[in-house]
């Protein structure tokens, strides 16, 4: 592993910026100041992973990216979306979280239609879409169940076909994976780059966890708390295909101790900061 450049091709310095942090600050109401001067240039078809430790803000940016929360301070510019009246690239953006939020009362197939309902696109006309979008995420067997009759991976499949189904060109992932055992972890881990290869979207995934990260993106940008900012913006190289043998390959286990320092230093200076 090489700390030089980003890997998908196509991606370079200069691949179109897809969205642009400028100077973001973010103050809640009870005071605490959750990010300070937060930059970040996002190009089309990176898969960039916000790591960084507890509180350090990594939610909130993402939140204030997907406009579901207003930044203080500073600015958040879509160089090449068209914008909607809420300063957002309609239809531009899906968003999964950590929780797959699925409403019960729906089968995966009415819980996938759900955006595009909101787009006023007729079940006939959205079903082609739906059904393409649950065979990518393995659930083309499963449209007629309801969530509970999934195991936790497979509704977080739904929340991911929920947030793809518009094809939006930039996906927003809010540690969609971390209450999910190892295994299944690691499977919808594969599913995603999957996806990502496919489709050519660009990514940005929180994630606490360095292994995933690691095994993931072609960036990785480690923040630290107090306030919280960019600490460390780590361009990935790797040789090797992401898969089975590179999870055991010493090429992954140098990254990850690279990244692992990283976010060390950036938990130290945090606390420094205390
Ligand atoms: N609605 C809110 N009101 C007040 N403070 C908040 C609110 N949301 C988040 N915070 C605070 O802002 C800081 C950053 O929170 P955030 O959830 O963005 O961190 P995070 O890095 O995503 O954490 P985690 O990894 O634990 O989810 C924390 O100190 C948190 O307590």
């Amino acid at each position: 592993m090489t700390l030089t450049e980003p890997t998908r091709p196509g991606v370079t310095a200069a691949a179109r910026l897809v969205v642009s942090m400028r100077n973001v600050s973010k103050q809640f109401s009870n005071g605490t100041l959750a990010l300070k001067d937060m930059s970040l240039d996002v190009r089309r078809g990176e898969f960039l992973s916000l790591l960084g430790p507890s509180g350090c803000g990594k939610s909130t940016a993402l939140r204030i990216i997907a406009g579901l929360g207003a930044a203080s301070a500073g600015s958040i510019d879509w160089p090449s979306s068209k914008i909607n009246a809420r300063g957002l690239p309609e239809g531009d953006i899906g968003f999964v979280f950590q929780e797959p939020t699925l409403m019960p009362w729906q089968t995966v197939w009415g819980n996938v239609y759900l955006p595009l309902r909101l787009q006023r696109v007729s079940k006939s006309d959205a079903n082609g879409v739906i059904m393409e979008t649950l065979a990518s995420v393995g659930l083309a067997d499963f449209t007629k169940s309801y969530p509970r009759e999934l195991s936790g991976g497979m509704k977080m499949r739904v929340s991911i076909a929920r947030a793809l189904v518009t094809k939006p060109r930039l996906l927003l992932m809010d540690e969609p994976f971390a209450a999910l055992d190892e295994i299944t972890r690691q499977r919808l881990n594969d599913d995603v780059l999957r996806l990502w290869r496919e489709t050519g979207i660009t990514v940005i995934f929180v994630t606490h966890s360095v292994f995933e990260s690691a095994f993931l993106s072609n960036r990785i940008v480690v923040m630290r708390a107090r306030p919280g900012q960019v600490y460390a913006d780590l361009p990935l190289v790797t040789s090797a295909a992401r898969d089975e043998h590179y999870r055991t390959s010493e090429e992954y286990r140098a990254t990850t101790d690279t990244v692992s320092r990283a976010l060390q230093e950036a938990i130290m200076r945090g606390a420094q900061a205390k």
